[in-house]
């Protein structure tokens, strides 16, 4: 034990749980869970997708309630009857689904957690104060609709912080932060553990976890099966505690350049698009191609115009040009997203919840809603109605392909841990053998071991010879899945260079904006790319 994490475990608890138990019918989603936690301590809560990570704070905050088990505060036992109750407590949290107004801005989503009589303006300045006192920057007057992900977890951090919490809750705080992003989040939370503050840190990043936590506690099915200290282990022996074998380590033949003549899967010629609200970002002229058995990868800084590129590739916003977008040669800029799914194209949206899937929808229903126009056949009769077998015979393909993890047969979508629901709507698009699949942050808070299965599964698909796109803030999985990189920067895309020539540096640089060729598009095998940088 090191020094520093012998001396907080021995120090009085602000937080113990003792014997927490929650059932969901006939799931047991934490089964005796014991953990303390130390005044001015990062301590992680591990675990694979499912484990009852998120179950465990759920109760820790009010917003579930335990069947057995007790939580003791600064040794006095209590209930947590709801959120208000935690935070009157001095507990904080900060969702891994954030729970914002879109239609609001930043500011009076603050004051309605608040809830009190306080100015709005008043309530602005607060937050504009902790956001730089803590390194977190945000624009209160914004609307939150318009923000990237990334920004509104600033929000919710803020938010968080502005009601002086001892203990602060963070549900996978860097799954969708760029790496410079989640250096600033780490100099915020060592500030506050300087303060004295304590936090318990939900992540799939081992190498953050050693980096910042003082302790860990390893959930598996529910059960604690270790305490640890992070910096004591490896990544992998962190990663071995948790799924209880190996990680699959990613096999990846490379590609060759495709035979002259070939036609891409996705032409992207000149999209350009003027802002579709008052802070989203212009599209500047972008061309870009993917060819059938590559893997594109999209590097950038959230909120460079990522999500309003996705929108446009997916169709959720079509163009007013048909030829700015072909997918297999068909002009496809004005079709919406079964249009395109009709041509073969697949997607996988950033937002799982609300977005990729409707939460109180079963997974079943889920599968219908993307697949009802591409595969009308296989899934709906003749006068319209619903083949239920069929659905259910592919709903199982999928779990069993992506080692889903559901209490019951065909729960509710919300009812998925995070991790899990991802890997389902990834196995949804994959199930259809899609000529072209466009994911934005495919394993977003994922676990390691599914995120090596969804990275294995994008390149698999690929290499029998679909072409895919992969958005993602996240360089090593970039570096680790892609044939090719271009960068998305201020709307614009630089032309893309071969992975194997880049490295995360020359990457971090060209999303600062320092790449100066742009428009361009390169294939693989082409020469001369690299050295451009
Ligand atoms: N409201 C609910 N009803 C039924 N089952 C639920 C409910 N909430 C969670 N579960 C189940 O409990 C188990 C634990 O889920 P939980 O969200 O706590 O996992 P997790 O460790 O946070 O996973 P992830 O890393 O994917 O977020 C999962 O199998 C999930 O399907």
């Amino acid at each position: 034990m090191t020094d520093a994490a012998a001396t907080k475990s021995q120090l009085p608890a602000l937080l113990k749980v003792e014997g927490i138990t929650k059932v969901f019918g006939a799931l047991k989603a934490n089964d005796c869970v014991d953990l303390d936690i130390a005044p001015g301590e990062i301590h992680a809560l591990l675990g694979e997708n499912g484990a009852g990570k998120s179950t465990l704070v759920k109760m820790l905050f009010g917003s579930l309630h335990p069947d057995a088990g007790s939580i003791l505060w600064r040794g006095q036992p209590v209930t947590i009857a709801n959120p208000m109750q935690a935070r009157a407590l001095g507990i904080g949290m900060v969702f891994q689904h954030f729970s914002l107004f879109e239609s609001l801005s930043a500011a009076e989503n603050i004051a309605l957690s608040l809830g009190a009589d306080v100015p709005l303006a008043q309530i602005a300045a607060e937050a504009q104060r902790v956001s730089v006192e803590y390194g977190l920057p945000i624009h209160p007057d914004r609307l939150v609709g318009e923000l990237s992900v990334g920004e509104r977890q600033r929000i919710e951090i803020v938010r968080c912080l502005l009601q002086k919490p001892e203990l602060i809750i963070l549900d996978e705080p860097t799954s969708v932060l760029t790496p410079q992003e989640a250096d600033r989040l780490f100099a915020t939370l060592d500030k506050l553990r300087g303060e004295g503050k304590s936090i318990l840190y939900i992540s799939h990043r081992l190498e953050e976890v050693q980096r910042l936590c003082d302790r860990a506690t390893v959930l598996r099915h529910g059960k604690v099966v270790a305490h640890c200290i992070p910096q004591q282990e490896t990544a992998n022996s962190l990663a071995t505690m948790m799924v209880g074998e190996e990680i699959h380590r990613i096999e990846r033949a490379s590609v060759s350049a495709p035979p002259a003549g070939t036609e891409p899967v996705l032409e992207i010629d000149g999209l350009s698009q003027p802002p579709t609200g008052p802070f989203s970002v212009p599209l500047e002229n972008i061309r870009l191609q993917v060819y059938p058995g590559e893997v594109v990868g999209i590097a950038g800084i959230a909120g460079n115009g990522q999500s309003e590129f996705y929108e446009a590739v997916s169709g959720e916003r079509p163009q007013s040009s048909s030829s700015t977008i072909r997918i297999r040669g068909t002009e496809a800029g004005r079709l919406g997203p079964s249009g395109r799914r009709r041509l073969g194209a697949a997607f996988s949206p950033e937002e799982r919840l609300g977005h990729g899937a409707v939460p109180s929808f079963p997974l079943s229903q889920n599968l219908l809603l993307s697949r009802h126009a591409s595969d009308s056949s296989t899934y709906l009769g003749p006068l319209g109605t619903i083949r239920g077998g069929a659905l259910g015979r592919t709903l199982e393909r999928i779990v069993k392909a992506l080692d889903v993890r559901k209490s019951g047969r065909d729960p509710v979508a919300a009812s998925l841990s995070g991790g899990n629901l991802q890997k389902l709507i990834l196995g949804r698009e994959f199930d259809r053998s899609p000529a072209l699949l466009i994911a934005n942050q495919p394993t977003w808070g994922v676990d390691a071991g599914a995120a090596a299965r969804i990275r294995q599964e994008i390149i698999d698909l690929a290499r029998a010879g679909a072409g895919v796109l992969v958005i993602s803030q996240d360089l090593d999985e970039l570096l680790e899945i892609a044939d090719r990189i271009a960068v998305m920067s201020d709307g614009t895309l630089s032309k893309t260079v071969p992975a194997d020539t880049v490295t995360r540096e020359t990457l971090g640089l060209m999303m600062g904006g320092a790449a100066p060729e742009r428009h361009h598009d390169q294939r693989i095998g082409q020469p001369g790319e690299a050295g451009e940088i």
